[in-house]
């Protein structure tokens, strides 16, 4: 299976929009065209001044101008105040901010051409005065030019998994497109005359396709792009017509169902004569596999059963898709048992189970009809063949799902 689905490791890359990178995977390092902050500018809604000529405290200062984030930059005049909100461009010249917090407005229309002389560089701030009531110490409060990252240095390594606060950094530096991996197209169809879309009326006998967006919806999870999801009934003609459409457009097609030993086993009958390779694995759910070739396309033939459908994927599928997509590997974890279990003996069991702090507890129920139960389990135990057994406190293998 490793070798006819290796084709989807080699991948090409595309620009996408930042909020489409969202998941998927940087194809190379993307390096900061601008420095972060891009200017000097202030930390704190407070006062700009000039450490050099403030001494003392309490110290009266006359406020020179009001600079507002978006503001250009202004000179600073040494032994002057310049009111500055969060984010406005530092005067030259000053190299602390006293937050608001520790200063005193004087209020008073003292004309500031009367205790300092300056140049009006702002009208806003005339005349008034503010009492500092704290030395700052050199820099505080601001915020250099480049302190976060300078232009020409790695912003985010190729192989990142493009998450909010990536988009974040990537916005900040302006950047508009990503270049990340491309993703595997996945097609999936369901097979059997009983399945009709949610949505419907079920007629007697019919039930609901859940293996198609159930295997839709892994395929997506785990860095693929879906590219069809589709339905057949047992007529081999159909299917035969679907796949060849599927193919088409996929690079690895999904089935579910008609694989076993019945008399309407429409993918073994469709794929059998075209070479499929159809196998029972010692494991459970997930015995009946096959695997095909459809116009160069690989086609992974997965077993109907619901909970047998979705550990095929997790087992055979999962690993191979993250690794095209560029997504690290789910990595199994090692947890006791917080009750025993029995196994049955010969079968690699995967046994559906929840994490219960730090240990792990089965769930009741080994049918692989039991898609309700399924959707309670966070991880999949991973029993060996030769293990029939379990103590509680015993270490066992954990697929995280
Ligand atoms: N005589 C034997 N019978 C069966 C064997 C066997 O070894 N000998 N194996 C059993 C096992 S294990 C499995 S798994 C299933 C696999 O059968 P198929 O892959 O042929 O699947 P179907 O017969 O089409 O369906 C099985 C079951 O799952 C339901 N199903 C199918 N597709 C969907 C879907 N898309 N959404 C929801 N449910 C689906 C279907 O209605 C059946 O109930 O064979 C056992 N039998
Ligand atoms: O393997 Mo079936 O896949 O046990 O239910």
């Amino acid at each position: 299976m490793a070798t006819l689905l290796s084709p989807l490791l080699i991948r090409g890359t595309e620009p996408v929009p930042l909020l489409e990178a969202l998941g998927r995977v940087l194809a190379e390092d993307v390096v900061a065209p601008i420095d972060l902050p891009t200017f000097r500018n202030s930390q704190m809604d407070g006062y700009a001044v000039d450490t050099a000529s403030l001494t003392a405290a309490p110290a009266t200062l006359p406020v020179r101008a009001v600079l507002a984030a978006g503001d250009g930059v202004v000179a600073h005049v040494p032994g002057t105040a310049t009111k500055i909100m969060t984010g406005a461009p530092l005067p030259t010249g000053a190299d602390a901010v006293v937050p608001v917090e520790d200063t005193v407005p004087v209020e008073d229309t003292v004309p500031v051409e009367d205790t300092v002389p300056v140049e009006d560089t702002a009208a806003e701030g005339r005349g008034l005065r503010v009492t500092v009531c704290r030395l700052p110490e050199p820099g505080a409060y601001v915020r250099e030019r480049g302190s976060d990252i300078h232009r020409g240095r790695t912003l985010l390594p190729a192989g990142t998994v493009v998450a909010a606060r990536h988009v974040a950094a990537l916005a900040a530096v302006g950047l508009t497109h990503v270049s990340v991996r491309t993703r595997p197209r996945v097609a999936v169809i369901s097979t059997g005359s009983e399945l009709v879309p949610g949505g419907s009326v079920l007629a007697p006998g019919k039930i609901h396709d859940s293996n198609g967006p159930a295997l839709a919806a892994s395929a997506a999870a785990n860095g693929a792009l879906v590219v069809s999801v589709d339905r057949s009934g047992d007529d081999a003609e159909v299917f035969a017509a679907k796949l060849a459409r599927a193919a088409a457009v996929a690079e690895v097609v999904f089935t579910s169902g008609g694989v076993s030993k019945g008399d309407f086993e429409v993918v073994k009958d469709v794929l059998g004569p075209r070479g499929a390779e159809f196998v029972s694995v010692a494991m459970q759910p997930g015995g009946p596999q096959g695997t095909a070739l459809v116009d160069s396309v690989p086609v992974l033939t997965f077993p109907g059963n619901p909970v047998s459908a979705l550990v095929s994927f997790e087992v055979f599928a999962r690993p191979v898709l993250r690794a095209a997509a560029g997504l690290p590997a789910v990595e199994p974890e090692t947890r006791p048992l917080s009750t025993g279990l029995s196994s049955v003996p010969g079968k690699r069991q995967f046994l559906r189970a929840r994490r219960d702090g730090g240990a792990v507890v089965a769930i009741p129920g080994a049918g692989s009809h039991l898609i309700a139960a399924m959707a309670t389990a966070d991880v999949l135990l991973d029993i060996p063949a030769d293990t029939s057994d379990l103590e509680p406190g015993e270490l066992v293998k954990v697929l995280p799902l």
